[in-house]
């Protein structure tokens, strides 16, 4: 197998070429106006060392990317009380889709669909003020990546604030359940700015190593979060990570992945290896086309897939 390197190297010039790159989000105005070649690819292995190619270090919005981060959160906040608000199956719908809370008694089916993760902001919520809890998720994000330079970006908050009409809808619906427990304006708050997170592929990569190294933070040797519930976490996003496509998604790529409508993608190779992709072009589904494209070569090119046999293991 050729080195690591160029194996990423080799995927970013083929993506760069690529005729069929889907359509960039423009639900959020402020994400409309990315530039659709834009391509980014980061790997960070168990060892610490991070490879990179093509525009690895800008900024893009990790928009749902960011549920990881937050179901992280409250789970160690409030532990296994989550699974009283939120369940743990995949939805089979869209990930902004309101159809199954009427018949679930407003429990969301999981935490990476719209509904559930609104449900999760709720409970970071908790008695906080929104700024304190939008602090707390922001102080947490970049100490996972070891990276001060990550913020929120303002003007993609306000745009979903503007126009999140349906995200709105699931939070009034939800609250009729009694399932949200604070105003909606606040919760949604919480929400919409943990969705504006603005990171590069590089730090995202750094932030995501706790889930390839079960729950320890490899660069701090600290604990983020325990075993049991790092691998519970990726089995949630090799499941519902990427909504009605999580079952092509697991097929092609092997490997728990949480895709965000920036055009993001977030995937763990347990044991060795936090990647992060990012190409703004979107399937049908609002899933990254290219990024997709690029983990499943990464994957084919490795072995990485966490249904391939550990040969000699
Ligand atoms: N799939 C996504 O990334 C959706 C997140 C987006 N902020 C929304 O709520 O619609």
């Amino acid at each position: 197998m050729p080195g690591l390197a160029t194996i990423i190297a080799e995927i970013a010039a083929e993506m760069a070429e690529a005729p069929h790159r889907g359509m960039v989000a423009d639900y959020i105005p402020a994400l409309a106006t990315v530039d659709p070649r834009k391509f980014g690819i980061a790997v960070v292995e168990a060892d610490g060392t991070c490879h990179m190619a093509g525009d690895a270090d800008e900024a893009f919005s990790i928009q749902s990317i960011s549920k990881v981060f937050s179901l992280t959160l409250a789970l160690g906040s409030i532990g296994d009380k989550v699974w009283e608000r939120v369940g743990r199956e995949p939805s089979g719908t869209a990930f902004n889709s309101i159809v199954q809370l009427e018949t679930e008694a407003g429990i969301p089916r999981n935490p990476f669909i719209n509904a559930g993760a609104i449900v999760i902001a709720d409970m970071i919520l908790g008695n906080h003020a929104p700024r304190e809890a939008i602090g707390e998720i922001l102080r947490f994000v970049r100490s996972l990546a070891g990276e001060d330079g990550i913020f929120v970006d303002g003007a993609v908050a306000a745009a979903e604030q503007e126009t999140g009409f349906r995200n709105i809808a699931l939070a009034n619906y939800m609250r009729a359940f009694g399932n949200i427990r604070h105003q909606v304006e606040l919760t949604l708050g919480v929400y919409f700015n943990q969705c504006a997170l603005a990171m590069s592929c590089r730090q995202l990569a750094l932030a995501g190593r706790y889930l390839m190294a079960g729950g320890i933070n490899p660069a701090t040797g600290h604990s983020v979060i325990s075993p049991r519930r790092a691998r519970r976490i990726n089995a949630l996003m090799m499941t519902c990570g990427h909504y009605d496509g999580s079952g092509e998604f697991a097929f092609r790529v092997g490997l728990p992945g949480k895709s965000g409508v920036g055009g993001g993608i977030l995937a763990i190779a347990p044991g060795r290896a936090s990647i992060a992709v990012w190409s703004p072009g979107l399937n049908a589904r609002g899933n990254s086309q290219l990024g997709a494209l690029a983990l499943e070569r990464l994957v084919h090119r490795t072995g990485w897939s966490v249904f391939e046999p550990v040969v000699g293991g």
